[in-house]
């Protein structure tokens, strides 16, 4: 299967003046499932359709194992049937008039494929993706994810070295969603095909890639495994892009003088990061307790959100709001108070211009002694080797 190298890729549409790709450089790996994530209109589609060779680049390269495909400088344009991609998009488009069985067979007609080895190919690539049972019906005779599954195997059949896939999945519902994530993955090891998936939905990206690149307005922001992603996020759109519930966002630069207490509290506390423009941490880094401690800040209760399995806490202290998200059933009640730990090695920085700022924060040690409720509403002591006192592997 061949490797996908995008060099410095720009697309710039017309008489557009910015570009909807910008100077974008990935390396996709052989076999790799990749996915483009990003919100609407940051360049992920027009991505996939020059690795199709639909659209042109407006400069960079594009080089499919090994062998330039679209070089400007190089004048070099390989059109996309000799490209060996399956394309899939949203619309799946199956012809109506044909039956499961021909639709799939439809691109191996195409290649003038002799007919005995068209069918067992169709046969194979059928039973794979279990639509076999349905090969004498319509599409209009099958649910959506059935369609979705001629869809696929339709590409699968002509075999193609790169299967692109462009939100194949977001016309479904969710029950469909879910099967069919699970169906991408079981392609993904059983074809072993080099897949790249567009998708704006980051739940999809993180449960189905084994690599993420997150765009944004047509540019790079960060490449990673889901964990490094959501772990080591290299600037603030990453951060904010990526979990749900968001990130807590503290402006540490507007602290002076300011009403933000926390931003305040996080200053008084850690020194060092004085000279960071904005600090995070997830819902779940948050630890809340009954009992006040000299690194916690005293919080109220503003609203209990049950998220089905985990709740989600909003929390206030004067004017500044935090979200804490736990799977343990909360016994607080809204307006009462609680008091709010954020351990040091749970935050984020950033500079001024939102890049990732590495500080040497001093561990936590303290919060050994921290007392915290358990969800019967005793009270115990963290130990030493519980995941909250111990570093959390958050630094690049
Ligand atoms: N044919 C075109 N002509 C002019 N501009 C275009 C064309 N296709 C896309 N664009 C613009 O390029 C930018 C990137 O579009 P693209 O479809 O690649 O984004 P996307 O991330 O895939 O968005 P979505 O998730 O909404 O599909 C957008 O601003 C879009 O309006």
């Amino acid at each position: 299967m061949p490797t996908i190298e995008l060099k410095n890729l720009t697309k710039t549409y017309g008489k557009n003046t910015t570009p909807a790709v910008n100077d974008v450089t990935i390396t996709i790996a052989d076999g790799e499932f990749m996915c483009l994530l990003g919100p609407s209109g940051c360049g992920k589609t027009t991505i996939l359709r020059m690795i199709a060779g639909i659209e042109h680049a407006s400069s960079g390269e594009i080089v499919l194992g090994g062998s330039v495909v679209d070089s400007v400088n190089k004048s070099h344009f390989t059109p996309p049937e000799q490209r060996q991609i399956g394309l899939v998009f949203q619309n799946y488009a199956l012809w109506p008039h044909m039956t499961v069985e021909r639709n799939v067979d439809f691109g191996l007609r195409i290649q003038k494929i002799p007919a005995e080895e068209r069918h067992a190919r169709c046969q194979d690539v059928m039973e794979k993706l279990r639509i076999a049972e349905y090969a004498n019906r319509y599409p209009s005779q099958l649910s959506g994810g059935q369609q979705q599954r001629v869809a696929l195997a339709r590409m699968l059949a002509v075999n193609p070295g790169i299967l692109l896939l462009d939100e194949p999945l977001s016309n479904l519902d969710a029950t469909l969603r879910l099967e069919m994530r699970a169906e991408l993955r079981r392609i993904h090891e059983t074809f072993g095909t080099t897949i790249v998936f567009v998708s704006h939905d980051q739940w999809e990206a993180m449960t189905l890639a084994n690599t993420i690149a997150v765009m944004n307005k047509g540019t790079l922001q960060q490449i990673g495994t889901p964990d490094e992603i959501y772990a080591t996020p290299q600037n603030r759109f990453v951060a904010e892009f990526i979990g749900n519930p968001k990130i807590n966002m503290i402006e540490l630069s507007k602290a002076t003088n300011s009403l933000d207490k926390v931003a305040d509290h996080i200053l008084a506390r850690l020194p060092e990061c004085a000279h960071a423009d904005t600090c995070c941490i997830r819902p779940e880094e948050i630890v809340l307790s009954d009992v006040p401690h000299s690194h916690t800040l005293p919080m109220t209760i503003e609203n209990i959100m049950p998220t089905g399995g985990s709740w989600v806490i909003e929390l206030s202290y004067g004017s500044s709001r935090l979200f804490h998200s736990t799977q343990q059933r909360p016994y607080w009640r809204v307006q009462e108070q609680v008091n709010a730990f954020l351990p040091a090695q749970a935050l984020h920085f950033f500079d001024q211009h939102h890049q990732r700022l590495i500080i040497d924060t001093p561990q936590d040690e303290s919060l050994k002694r921290l007392k915290q409720p358990n969800q019967f509403g005793s009270n115990h002591t963290f130990e030493p080797n519980h995941p909250l006192t111990q570093p959390v592997n958050h630094r690049v």
